[in-house]
């Protein structure tokens, strides 16, 4: 009998290697081998289930560097199986099983592993078996055989990049089914995601220092990649303080509390636009009658806009031809106790606005608005029109400014064309896609999307101290 001969193909692995799971987006990652052991193990926390019955997901957070407990890669892949897993210690565990590429030197070969979270894996990845044979051959007393990788992937831009596919769990706080929320979910499904939506009058919270939840229906959320917020105008206080819970926990909200709350509110929207040096028409307001009078000579005289606070789809909005007009709008706007406020009429607009949608601090599109006959209010619920537009430089910039100045990142910025420039009027924290996909024939949904993805990639970790073994 001859002696069994070393196969020159197989990769020579030492007892401990760097290992990379590229599906994963963790580069470099040490693993032990574990002869003793069927399938491969990854040590990985907060490990859930999402997605459809259908295909389900499991989304998981690895900690790769051992001791450093704040660097964290979120993680997700499609379950293949589950396993009841006998551990060394002779605990039984069910698992969820994964599959990914693993990478070892210049090769790479698809594994399965289970998902374990046991803190007494003291390794972050056990190599079983399977997942070694007809690739390595075994040289149990060393280590470090195959090319050596480094922990400072992790503190620099690549980690970002790693793994480009990665599903994603998106929320969309939604009270309603409407043309918007269902686009949402089909873009963000297309590219790979799974897009629950999420009534937000139905989540309450445990709001306390340690543990601050969300929760819907008898049960505390899940965690969310992202959370995209479409907050309808009449739950503005209670669908803020949701979005606020959300960022508390530490999830990314496409637009946060704070923009949002801003955009709601017209007279903080133009402080914060004018503090931004935003082109707006001039506005004025005040809380006392006897100063109707020099109010509308703030903003110049008759023809002038008096708008309540709280307007939406232009309902609130009136235009006085004559300072008599204007005086009897605003007495009867005080009568009722209502808020409003007084604008100088931007004539040379002629009933027509420039809607931009900004996404990622990008307009990624924009429609001219044309009010019904006769109607100065552009808005497409008061029956106007609205196609394609071209906009001028100016007027990108004045889009995205405004957008940046309330931090959304996705906002419908309304602007007028005036002779002096545009004149931002208001910015839109919910806007709606229907009329802008119709009029541009362009997936914003889809933009949005890739939007949220980038924001939620992994941000390479700040170490003053080398990481181990770097
Ligand atoms: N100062 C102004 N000069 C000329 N037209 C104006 C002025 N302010 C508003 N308009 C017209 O009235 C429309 C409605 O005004 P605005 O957008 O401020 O109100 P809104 O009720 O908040 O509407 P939205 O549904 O867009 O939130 C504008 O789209 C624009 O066509
Ligand atoms: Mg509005
Ligand atoms: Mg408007």
């Amino acid at each position: 009998m001859s002696e069994p001969q070393e196969n020159p193909d197989l990769l020579r692995f030492g007892w401990e290697e760097w290992v990379s799971l590229p599906d994963l987006g963790l580069p470099a990652l040490k693993a032990k081998v574990d002869t003793g052991a069927r399938t491969s193990a990854l040590h990985a926390s907060d490990i859930e289930s999402f997605g459809s019955i259908n295909a389900p997901k499991v989304r998981f957070m690895v900690h790769p560097v051992p001791g450093r407990e704040d660097l964290a890669i979120a993680c997700s892949a499609r379950v293949v199986d589950r396993r009841t897993v006998t551990s060394s210690n002779g605990e039984s565990e069910q698992r969820y099983v994964i599959a990914s590429a693993l990478r070892v030197g210049d090769q790479s070969w698809r594994i399965e592993m289970t998902l374990t979270d046991r803190s007494s894996m003291n390794s972050r990845m056990l190599l079983g078996r399977e997942a070694l044979k007809d690739h390595i051959t075994i040289v149990a007393t060393e280590r470090y055989q195959q090319p050596r990788l480094s922990y400072d992937v992790y503190t620099t831009a690549k980690v970002r990049t790693a793994a480009p596919n990665r599903s994603l769990r998106i929320a969309v706080l939604s009270r309603e089914d409407n043309y918007s929320t269902r686009r949402l979910v089909e873009a963000g499904e297309k590219r790979g995601h799974s897009v629950e939506v999420i009534d937000t009058l139905r989540c309450y919270m445990a709001i306390n220092a340690l543990a601050p939840e969300v929760h819907y229906d008898g049960k505390r959320l899940p965690r969310y990649d992202a959370v995209i917020p479409r907050i309808g105008a009449t739950i503005t206080s209670y669908g803020t303080a949701v979005v606020r819970q959300f960022e508390t926990i530490g999830t990314f909200c496409l637009n946060g509390s704070d923009g949002i709350l801003a955009s709601r509110d017209k007279l903080f929207a133009h402080q914060l636009m004018a503090r931004h040096r935003i082109g707006m028409p001039n506005t004025a307001f005040a809380s006392s009658p006897k100063d109707t009078d020099s109010l509308m000579r703030l903003v110049g005289n008759a023809p002038v806009i008096v708008k309540l606070l709280e307007s939406t789809q232009g309902k609130g909005v009136v235009l006085a031809e004559t300072k008599k007009a204007a005086q009897s709008v605003i007495d009867a706007f005080r009568g009722l106790k209502a808020n409003f406020l007084v604008q100088d009429f931007v004539k040379e607009s002629a009933g027509e606005d420039i809607r931009c949608l900004v996404v990622g601090g990008k307009v990624v599109a924009s429609m001219k608005r044309t009010g019904a006959e006769g109607d100065f209010r552009s808005n497409l619920h008061r029956g106007g029109s609205a196609k394609v537009v071209r906009i001028t430089r100016e007027e990108r910039e004045a889009a995205v400014r405004a957008a940046r100045a309330f931090r959304l990142g996705l906002a419908g910025v309304d602007l007028l064309r005036s002779d002096s420039g545009p004149k931002v009027l208001e910015v839109n924290s919910s806007p709606g896609l229907e009329g802008i996909e119709t009029a541009t024939h362009k997936d914003i949904a889809d933009q949005v999307m890739a939007h949220v993805e980038s924001s939620v990639r992994p941000t390479p970790v700040r170490s003053r101290k080398a990481l181990p073994d770097a």
